[in-house]
């Protein structure tokens, strides 16, 4: 957070002078009143004009320093919060796609607002007050040593006493803080479950279901609020009675004192009123540490996710990818799960045509992803041009490779912005990859290339979604294109022409997931991988007819399924 009060140095200063002023003239309105008390004595008229006077002018300069004071302390919680907001965004930017996919999207989300407004409410807002507090706590105090300073010795002993004391809820406050960001999350991560699923819920009749599980995470967070909220309502109460403590002690000791003829009436008047003055800002201090502290647990969470370092992919050479990717010996298993490869073969040479085949969960995406980087964690080699991947920049490593996935993602724009990425495609380019793609198929005057397709396409069928998706890839021309079934929600003869002319591509490099057993397809790829028990098998779709059992039984079991 030092950060943060660094970059706000100017402000900071700024409303520190403000408040001062403002405390400093608050603390004074003690000495006016002791002023007052004394021209009454004295039945002074011209004096109490004067005052008079000089009151008014003094409230109106206390209303305007003030509203500046609190403008100046918007203003840095607004920066503050926008700054941090931004610092978490962009540390969530950083992750590589498969420590971003360690953790539940809503997660993010729930770090960015729910975290970030907590930070606002229970640290900016109370470092400010604090501050306020402190500097009017000052200003108080030099006006009671002005009026006596045994009350101030007596209000300085009371003081370390009611620092002490709310001290002591520190740590539970933390604990249930930290918790009530986790519930948050958690709940967070229960709407967003449910508004993505709205459609299942609502055809398989899971309303039930899900509304018992809202409302426990519902009950479950609020309780947790409240363990917050209770844990504050001590801190305020136990504050609320010790400056009244306070009060009662200085007033009794002001009491003594004039018995005892030390002080006049009107100092006694002053110093009620500066013990006024002092028993808000005490509260105000004794409030805001606790639960500045509290947000230590929240400040990390935040840090880490900001500060994000990646420690296992962390090569920085340039990828290249001039003459093969290898495959060499690898095996590779999720935590906790027997390996999904074990010691499996294969490379992929530039320009040339891919088709990985394999019954389903064998690792067939697993093989793609981790050629994409997302996992470090495998044994054996995996190299581009001869370099292995653990020594080579991951995030331009994935520039280069375009991958379509069976669920595309679809922003909320037009055609030609999901097309385009919203960056500017030369015409002819564009033109080349809406034709190879098939999408100049379905546009007509009531869809053109500018329509927008609604959230996450919702306005666009299955296949033409991944029709765009496949425009998508060839504009952005990255030398390798994986089709992670890519194809599937388009019908056959569709999908056909679009893999057809995919594959006439002479300079791209295609690697297709595929379950369709098409035989004048399968024959046009290069070399079919057939994935079978952590091995992968290589040779073109006659080679593996002739020489590979397994495959020919696999093979012709889909080919009549199809
Ligand atoms: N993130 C993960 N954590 C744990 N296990 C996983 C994870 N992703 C996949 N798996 C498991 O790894 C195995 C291989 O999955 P993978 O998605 O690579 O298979 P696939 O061959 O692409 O399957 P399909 O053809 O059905 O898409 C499956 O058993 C799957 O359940």
């Amino acid at each position: 957070m030092k950060k943060y009060v660094s970059q706000n140095k100017k402000s900071l200063a700024a409303a520190i002078f403000t408040g001062t002023i403002f405390s400093v003239m608050s603390a004074f309105f003690a000495i006016m009143v002791q002023q007052l008390i004394d021209i009454a004595v004295k039945k002074d008229i011209s004096a109490f004009i004067r005052m008079v006077i000089f009151t008014s002018v003094y409230i109106v300069m206390c209303g305007l320093i003030h509203f500046c004071y609190a403008a100046l302390c918007k203003r840095i919680i607004c920066r503050v919060t926008q700054a941090l907001r931004f610092d978490v965004f962009q540390g969530i930017l950083k992750r590589n796609i498969s420590d971003f996919r360690s953790v539940n999207s809503a997660d993010y989300i729930s770090a960015l607002t729910n975290d970030i407004k907590l930070i606002e409410d229970h640290y900016c807002t109370p470092l400010l007050q604090g501050l306020l507090g402190a500097v009017e706590l000052a200003a108080s105090a030099v006006i009671l040593i002005y009026f006596s300073p045994i009350i101030f010795a007596t209000l300085i002993a009371l003081l370390i006493l009611l620092t002490v004391i709310p001290g002591l809820f520190n740590k539970v406050l933390e604990e249930r803080q930290c918790n009530l960001s986790k519930r948050m999350a958690e709940l967070t991560i229960a709407v967003k479950d449910f508004m993505s699923g709205f459609e299942i819920i609502k055809s398989f009749r899971m309303i039930d279901c899900f509304e018992q599980s809202f409302n426990s995470k519902n009950e479950i967070t609020t309780k947790s609020k409240y363990g917050v909220d209770k844990i504050t309502a001590a801190v305020e109460s136990v504050s609320v009675v010790l400056s009244s403590a306070v009060l009662i002690v200085v007033f009794c000791v002001a009491v003594y004192l004039i018995i005892k003829g030390n002080i006049t009436v009107g100092v006694l008047v002053g110093v009620l009123q500066v013990s006024g003055q002092i028993v808000n800002p005490i509260q105000i201090l004794s409030q805001s540490i606790p639960k500045i502290q509290g947000t230590k647990s929240v400040i990390r969470r935040l840090r880490e996710l900001s500060e994000y370092q990646c420690v296992t992919m962390t090569g920085e050479k340039e990828p290249t990818f001039d003459n093969k990717i290898t495959v060499k010996d690898v095996s590779f298993k999720y935590q906790n799960r027997n390996d999904i490869l074990n010691g499996a073969d294969c490379s992929f040479e530039r320009g040339k045509k891919y088709a990985v085949i394999g019954k389903s969960g064998c690792g067939k995406t697993t093989l793609i992803n981790l050629l994409n980087g997302y996992f470090a964690h495998y044994r054996g080699e995996i190299l581009y041009d001869g370099v292995e991947l653990h020594e080579l920049d991951i995030e331009k490593l994935n520039e280069m490779i375009a991958v379509i996935h069976q669920n595309v993602y679809m922003f909320d724009s037009s055609i030609r912005n999901n097309i385009c990425l919203y960056r500017n495609i030369p015409d002819e380019r564009m033109k080349w990859a809406l034709e190879v793609s098939g999408v100049e198929n379905f546009l007509d005057a009531d869809r053109t290339i500018d329509t927008n397709v609604g959230e996450n396409g919702a306005s666009l069928s299955g296949g033409q979604r991944q029709r765009i998706a496949v425009a998508r890839a060839l504009v952005q021309d990255k030398p390798i294109l994986i089709l992670d079934e890519g194809t599937s929600a388009i019908d056959l003869q569709t999908a056909f022409d679009i893999e057809s002319r995919l594959l006439a591509i002479k300079e791209l490099t295609v690697l297709t997931i595929t379950h369709s057993f098409h035989p004048d397809l399968l024959q046009a790829y290069d070399k079919i991988i057939f994935m079978e028990k952590g091995k992968c098998t290589m040779g073109t779709f006659d080679e593996l007819l002739e020489n590979n059992e397994t495959f020919v039984h696999f093979f012709m079991l889909n080919k009549e399924k199809g």
